[in-house]
């Protein structure tokens, strides 16, 4: 069974410096690149970024949460707010028809005019755990770093020039982050359904921090067949201690013109233990208009003057598949509207 790349950020750092930094980070950049175009899921080595002590502390502050009684967790349930922010029961959410065999908590980049009524505009629900709300903040503040410093060195790999690489980042400055805190406990026997079922991220990157239980998160990882078809196989992305597990969302799918997936995954937490992961989801600017980059095009050699046409479904002409400019946040409400509409999944 094949494994997932391993990428270290630290040269990319601000405070990684010497005189071969450099030729690392063109190194890591192409690695970058490599395994967006391969596997669309990476792990990446943050340990130079952060410490083993903070996001042992997000785990326990975690449980401490889903311990709570249920009456406690309701208090702060996403229907007290704008639809999204706040808790979910186990089960609440679904992904392709069934529900999810996960309790979770949803944080989003504050807005500067809230209202509780207007989808995903309302204000974050924190816990009372103590602590809980310090913690996190910090942890968000690094991942919206994070994110920064990771797209300058994927940009890098994509062949981006100066100027493109200050455009994009003028899309994610202002990211329009989502964090989750999600509790899985063990999926009954006879249970058919997933923990969480499988599913492509919709945004830009997420950081993916959880608990050291293995088997549980699983990837679609596609080969090419000798025919030209390809086969696929589900394959464990287990926890490596000082490491997060990254994977691009639709948005990078569109920004690269299909060069970089948009990968299935899920999860399958039969272990006897209650499983905690946190995503953190490194989005967009909700104003961000995401279309498909020059360098993307470049790469493929597609000719720039042919009109690239699209939707946030993108469809096939002949081998290729067109995509067309999508703002985030339309896209994001458009996706959010209609789960809540029909009782769907975050995910679906
Ligand atoms: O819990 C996990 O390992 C993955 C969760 C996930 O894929 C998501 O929240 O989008
Ligand atoms: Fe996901």
């Amino acid at each position: 069974m094949s494994t997932l790349p391993l990428v270290s950020i630290t040269p990319w750092l601000p405070t990684s410096s010497g005189p071969d930094n450099d030729v690392r980070r063109r190194e890591i950049s192409q690695a970058l690149h490599s395994a967006c175009v391969e596997y669309g899921f990476f792990y990446l080595d943050i340990s130079d970024f952060v410490s083993l002590e903070e996001t042992t502390e997000l785990e326990r502050l975690a449980r401490q949460f889903f311990e709570l009684p249920q009456v406690e967790k309701d208090k702060i349930s996403i229907s007290k707010q704008d639809g999204a922010r706040g808790y979910q029961r186990l089960n609440e959410n679904v992904t392709q028809g069934k529900p999810d065999s996960h309790e979770g908590l949803d944080f989003y980049a504050p807005v500067s005019d809230p209202n509780p009524t207007r989808p995903l505009w309302g204000v974050n629900q924190w816990p009372s755990v103590p602590g809980l709300q310090h913690q996190y903040e910090k942890w968000i503040d690094k991942m919206k770093q994070l994110g920064l410093i990771l797209m300058e060195a994927m940009a890098a790999g994509l062949g981006m020039r100066a100027e493109e690489w200050l455009d994009l980042r003028s899309q994610v400055d202002d990211s329009f982050w989502v964090l989750r805190v999600i509790g899985y406990p063990r999926l009954p026997d006879d249970h058919d359904g997933f923990s969480c079922g499988a599913h492509k991220d919709y945004g830009c990157l997420t950081f993916l921090h959880a608990d050291p239980t293995p088997s549980a998160l699983q990837v679609f990882r596609t080969t090419p067949k000798p025919d030209g078809t390809r086969k696929g196989e589900w394959i464990n992305a287990d926890p490596i201690p000082g490491c997060i597990v990254v994977n691009i969302g639709e948005m990078w799918e569109i920004w690269s013109h299909g060069l970089y997936k948009s990968t299935l995954h899920r999860v399958i937490h039969r272990g006897e233990n209650y499983r905690v992961s946190i995503p953190f989801f490194f989005e967009p600017n909700f104003d961000a208009l995401v279309k498909p980059l020059p360098a993307a095009l470049r790469v493929q050699e597609i000719n720039t003057r042919r009109e690239v046409s699209v939707s946030a479904h993108p469809h096939e002409m002949g081998q290729m598949k067109l995509y067309t400019p999508v703002t985030y946040g339309e896209f994001l409400l458009k996706k959010v509207g209609s789960n809540f509409g029909t009782g769907k999944g975050k995910y679906d």
